[in-house]
C-alpha cells in the first residue's frame, strides 16, 4: 500500500461524516415521520428537537449523539490489497477521531471496567473484511449506540409471545416476532427507530444478517417480493402500536424496516432483530486502492437533505425548550423553571406532562456511579440535586473541560439502584430517557422526586445548555461514567413520572400491549 496517510485521512473523513452528518436517506425518513406527527404533541415536539439537533451536529461538525457506538466497518477490497495495513489505517483514524471529540471513548474492559480512552481494545473496533473482484475499496461504517443495541432481540421459533400467542416457523410467525420486538423496545432505543431483521442462520450469523440489513438504503425495495410485503406491513402495523417518538405515544414509532433471509439448520429457526435508534449513523466510501482517496460517498450525504423547514435556521424551529411555552400550553402542560437545589414543595407541585426548565448545577451519573453510591458517600452534597443519566463527550483544552455532546442515556439500567439512591442522598430530580420502573416510581412518591424525560440522542441540543464545567469526580470510571458537575442554563425536559404515582411510561406501555394483542390474527397465510 503506497499511501498510508491518505488511507488514514479518508477513513477519518468517513468517521467524522458518519458521526456528525446524518445521511440523506435517513433524514428523508425523519422528515416523513415528522409530517405524520402532530407538531403540538409531545412526540411532535420531540421530533422537532431531533431535527434541530441533526442540523446543529452538521453545522458544528460534532457528534449527533454522544454515544458514538461500536464502530463497525464492512470493507470489500480488491484481490491483493493488504488488509493488515488497511486495518492499521482504520485504527489510526479511530484514535484521531476520538482525540478530536468526534467519537466518545467507548471501549471498556469487561472485567476491570477500565476505559481504554482511544476506542481501541479487544474486539473494538469491529472490522469485517471481504474480497471482491472489483477494482475499488468499498468501506462502510455504522455507529450503533449501546441503548438501541440493548433492545436487539432474538427469537427462536416456535415460541409463545405475550399478547400475540403462538409464533410458528412461517412468515406469520416471523411477523409476530417483529411486532413483539417493537413493543418490547418501547421508547428505550430512542424511537422512532429502524429495524434490521435477519431470518435464519445460527445465533451469530442471524444477528449479523440483521445488522447487514441496516446497510441497505432506507428507500430501497426488497428484491424478495414476500419480504418486501412484510417490510411494508411492519412499517404500517408497527406505527399503530402508538409508542411514538421516545415512547411519548404517537403516530411514529418506526421509520424503516429491512428484512433479509438466509438458510438455517433443520433444528433452528431464528428471527434476529437489530434495533437502531433514529440516530441511524452509517455511511460509506469508495476508495482508490492505490492513492487511498475517496472516489464517492455510498449513501446520500446529509447536507443535501434539509431537516429544518424554515430558512431562519435552528433558532426558529419549534422544539422542547424554554422559548415554546405556547406549544406546551396546547397540550395543557405548564412550563416551570426550577433552580437547584430544588425543594420538596416545588417537586410536589409538578405533574406528568409539565415541561421543566432547569437552572443551576446538575451532576451526571450512570451505571458505575449508581453502583458505587449504593455503599459509599457522594463526593458532593446531593440534597435537592438533579442527577442526569448521561455519558457526555468531553474535551479538555487550556481553559479546562468542555461539553461536546451530552444527551441522556437509557435510565432503566439504574432501576435496581435509583430508588435507594434518591432516598439516601435527598435527590429531587432524575433526568434520563425511556422512563423507569415501579421501584423508582414508589421512591419518587415517598421522598418527593420527579423523573424528567429528555430527548434521547439530542446531544448537541443539550450540550448548548451547559455553560460551565464546575468539576469532575471519578475520572477513573472513564469519561462517559465519571460524575461531571455541570452548570446549566435552560435545560428543558418533560415530567414523565411524578411524585403522585403517575407515570406516562406505564400508560404508553399498557396501551401498546393492548394494541399488540389486536395483531394476533393470521395475516400471512
Ligand atoms: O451511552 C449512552 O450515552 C447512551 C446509550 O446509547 C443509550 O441509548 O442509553
Ligand atoms: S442515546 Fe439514543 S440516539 Fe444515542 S445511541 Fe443511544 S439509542 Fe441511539
Amino acid at each position: 500500500m503506497s499511501n498510508m496517510l491518505q488511507f488514514e485521512e479518508s477513513v477519518y473523513q468517513l468517521i467524522v461524516e458518519t458521526s456528525t452528518n446524518l445521511p440523506g436517506d435517513v433524514r428523508r425518513a425523519v422528515n416523513h415521520g415528522r409530517s405524520l406527527e402532530n407538531e403540538a404533541t409531545r412526540a411532535g415536539l420531540a421530533l422537532s428537537t431531533i431535527a434541530r439537533n441533526i442540523q446543529m451536529a452538521e453545522d458544528q461538525i460534532s457528534p449527533i449523539c454522544q454515544d458514538t457506538g461500536m464502530p463497525t466497518f464492512v470493507v470489500h477490497t480488491p484481490v491483493g490489497i493488504n488488509q493488515i495495513e488497511l486495518k492499521k489505517s482504520i485504527h489510526a483514524a479511530i484514535q484521531r477521531a476520538t482525540k478530536d471529540g468526534k467519537l466518545r471513548p467507548n471501549s471498556v474492559d469487561s472485567l476491570t471496567g477500565e476505559n481504554t480512552g482511544n476506542n481501541l481494545g479487544t474486539g473494538t473496533p469491529v472490522i469485517h473484511f471481504e474480497q471482491w473482484e472489483k477494482h475499488v475499496i468499498d468501506m462502510r461504517l455504522i455507529l450503533k449506540g449501546g441503548g438501541c443495541e440493548n433492545k436487539n432481540i432474538q427469537y427462536s421459533l416456535p415460541t409463545e409471545l405475550e399478547g400475540l400467542g403462538r409464533a410458528g416457523r412461517d412468515l406469520d410467525g416471523i411477523r409476530k416476532c417483529i411486532l413483539h420486538a417493537i413493543y418490547q423496545a418501547q421508547g428505550q432505543g430512542c424511537s422512532a427507530g429502524f429495524l434490521g431483521i435477519g431470518i435464519g442462520g445460527d445465533r451469530t450469523t442471524g444477528y449479523e444478517l440483521a445488522k447487514q440489513q441496516l446497510f441497505r438504503h432506507v428507500d430501497d425495495v426488497n428484491p424478495v417480493p414476500e419480504l418486501g410485503r412484510l417490510e411494508q406491513y411492519i412499517l404500517e402495523a408497527g406505527n399503530q402500536l402508538g409508542i411514538g417518538t421516545m415512547g411519548f405515544g404517537g403516530e411514529v414509532t418506526l421509520l424503516g424496516c429491512k428484512i433479509g433471509a438466509m438458510n438455517r439448520l433443520p433444528a433452528s429457526f431464528f428471527v434476529s432483530v437489530a434495533y437502531n435508534c433514529w440516530a441511524f449513523r452509517r455511511q460509506g466510501i469508495e476508495m482508490d486502492p492505490v492513492s487511498g482517496e475517496i472516489g464517492k460517498w455510498l449513501y446520500p450525504v446529509g447536507t443535501e437533505v434539509p431537516v429544518l423547514e424554515d430558512e431562519n435556521g435552528p433558532e426558529d424551529n419549534k422544539s422542547i425548550s424554554s422559548d415554546n411555552a405556547n406549544e406546551a400550553d396546547k397540550q395543557g402542560a405548564r412550563e416551570i423553571v426550577l433552580r437547584t437545589p430544588i425543594s420538596e414543595e416545588q417537586i410536589r407541585s409538578l405533574r406528568v406532562g409539565d415541561v421543566v426548565v432547569i437552572q443551576g448545577e446538575m451532576h451526571t451519573g450512570r451505571d458505575a456511579l449508581h453502583k458505587y453510591l449504593m455503599d459509599h458517600d457522594a463526593p458532593v452534597d446531593l440534597n435537592g440535586a438533579v442527577i442526569y443519566h448521561c455519558g457526555p463527550v468531553m474535551l479538555k483544552d487550556e481553559d479546562g473541560w468542555h461539553v461536546k455532546a451530552a444527551g441522556p442515556t437509557t435510565s432503566i439500567r439504574e432501576e435496581p439502584y435509583q430508588g435507594d439512591i434518591i432516598k439516601k442522598f435527598g435527590i429531587r430530580a432524575v433526568i434520563g430517557k425511556g422512563g423507569m420502573g415501579a421501584k423508582t416510581l414508589a421512591a419518587l412518591k415517598e421522598h418527593g422526586g420527579v423523573y424528567l424525560n429528555a430527548i434521547g440522542g439530542a446531544a448537541q441540543y443539550y450540550a448548548e445548555c451547559f455553560k460551565k464545567v464546575n468539576g469532575v469526580d471519578f475520572m477513573e470510571f472513564g469519561i462517559p461514567e465519571a460524575m461531571w458537575h455541570l452548570e446549566v442554563d435552560g435545560f428543558a425536559a418533560i415530567v414523565t413520572m411524578d411524585s403522585h404515582g403517575d407515570s406516562l411510561h406505564e400508560g404508553v406501555e399498557k396501551a401498546s400491549r393492548e394494541k399488540l394483542a389486536s395483531f394476533k390474527e393470521v395475516v400471512f397465510k
